[in-house]
């Protein structure tokens, strides 16, 4: 899916915070890594191509799809079906196990029966090595092991956006490595645009276009 953004302009209501992007865009099936320095807003931009956070001023267009003309409820179920979000704070629910938080997304499409999707688990499981947690809940795994299971509720779909929020944080550098080689192979053999968040600047080779985030945010401290 193509990501598309000009002349994007957002702020809170509170604090002084301001983003403006002139252009962007990431082709479909390409991949875009963003960096700079905490604050810079690069959160903010992910909410705001998730389509969590509605955008006020400017345009954003998701494929053919613009955002703007659809409701929170339209938002809604375009964004159970087509895009996958790994969060920062992985965002997993912890009374659901494992496996339960890789379905959870499903219930808003009706997919949670799914026998594709049952079947893709246990594939995608067995590659991000955390076949041994999904009958466990979340704060019983290691930290890197959330990470892993909130990277794969996000893939589960094979949806056609991925937005990936430090996926790789709480890795350790061997791992942090692997995990975003298959994050982008993972994408590649499905055709997914991949935007990441990184602090890592080590890891950014890997992406078609890397674009600094301090060039496009003012903060008065
Ligand atoms: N809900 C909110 N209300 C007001 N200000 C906010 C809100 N959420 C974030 N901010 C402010 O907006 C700015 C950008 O935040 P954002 O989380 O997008 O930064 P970031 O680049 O992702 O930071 P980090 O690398 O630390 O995760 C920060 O100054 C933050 O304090």
């Amino acid at each position: 899916m193509k990501v598309e953004v000009q002349n994007l302009r957002y702020s809170y209501g509170t604090g002084d915070f301001r983003i403006s992007i002139p252009d962007l865009a990431v082709p479909s099936g390409q991949s875009l890594g963003i960096v700079g320095p905490s604050g810079c807003g690069k959160t903010t931009f992910l909410n705001i191509v998730s389509t969590v956070t509605r955008l006020r001023q400017g345009s954003l267009t998701l494929g053919d799809v613009n955002p703007a003309e659809m409701t929170d409820a339209k938002c809604r179920e375009f964004r159970a079906r087509n895009i996958g979000y790994v969060y920062q704070d992985f965002g997993l629910i912890d009374y659901l196990s494992g496996r339960e938080n890789l379905l959870y997304p499903f219930f808003v499409t009706g997919r949670k029966g799914d026998a594709t999707l049952n079947g893709r688990i246990e594939q995608l499981a067995d590659e991000f090595g955390i076949t041994h947690v999904l009958g466990r809940k979340p704060q019983t795994i290691s930290q890197g092991e959330r990470q892993r299971l909130a990277i794969c509720r996000a893939m589960l779909g094979m949806p056609s956006l991925i937005l990936a929020d430090e996926p790789t944080g709480n890795l350790d550098p061997a791992n942090k490595s692997s995990i975003l080689d298959h994050l982008c192979r993972q994408c590649q053999t499905s055709g997914a645009t991949l935007i990441v968040v990184t602090h890592d600047r080590n890891l950014t080779d890997r992406f078609d276009q890397v674009i600094d985030f301090s060039d496009f945010a003012q903060v008065n401290r």
